[in-house]
């Protein structure tokens, strides 16, 4: 397998796949860099598996190759887990970050320290042509801070803090942040799918 396409339009992830694979010496390609205009797919599940089948198998039908997808958020615990499968559209379907940061700091107004505890969660779908689909699940324990900081990284990153640290997602390397990352150990768990295919 020389290449593999990631049903992402989100450049943030397809940053991190391509980091990810390229140590296989395969490149991973982002819905963006296809030839083909692809339409948003609708997230229609409820859950992160039910999203990330729907995300890899409707563009693994429409290529006929493997297609790996994911769909991940942020579960925070005094929010009874929300944002979860709705993060990319938690302030509105335009799916601004800063907004979604907004949302949450102030949602969490008046929460202490010790009840900010929260998580990322990934589910990676690999979808393939004519087989079951392969799932594996991955997640990063830490605290919501209490005012963003960082300019790396995406989405929730600037308000995260992952357990250990005492900065925040955005404020690590991407390379940091790819060793200890929900998108990391959801990904290690396809080390033996991903060296089978170079066979
Ligand atoms: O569906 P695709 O096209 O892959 O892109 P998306 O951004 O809509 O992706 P999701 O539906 O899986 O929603 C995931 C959201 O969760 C948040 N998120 C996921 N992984 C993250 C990470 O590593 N760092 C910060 N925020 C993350 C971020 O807000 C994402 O937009
Ligand atoms: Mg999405």
């Amino acid at each position: 397998m020389k290449e593999i396409i990631i049903a992402t339009k989100n450049a943030g992830k397809a940053k991190e796949f391509k980091s990810f694979f390229s140590a296989y010496h395969i490149e991973a390609i982002s819905l963006s860099e296809l030839d083909k205009d692809i339409d948003d797919i609708e997230e229609t599940g409820t859950t992160f598996e039910e999203n990330a089948a729907i995300k890899a198998q409707s563009i693994a039908g429409m290529m006929r190759c493997p297609v790996l997808a994911d769909d991940s958020g942020l579960m925070i615990d005094a929010l009874n887990g929300r944002p979860g499968v709705y993060s990319a559209r938690y302030a509105g379907e335009q799916k601004d970050d800063q907004a979604n940061i907004d949302k949450v700091l102030y949602e969490l107004k008046g929460v202490g320290a010790s009840e900010r505890t929260a998580r990322f969660v990934c589910v990676l779908a690999v979808a393939i042509p004519g087989e079951p689909a392969i799932f594996k699940k991955g997640s990063c324990e830490g605290t919501i801070a209490f005012s963003e900081a960082g300019e790396n990284g995406f989405g929730y990153d600037p308000i995260f803090i992952p357990n250990g640290y005492n900065k925040t997602m955005a404020q690590l390397s991407s390379a940091e942040k790819n060793k200890i990352s929900h998108r990391k150990n959801a990904i290690v768990q396809l080390e033996d799918w991903v060296k089978n295919q170079n066979k």
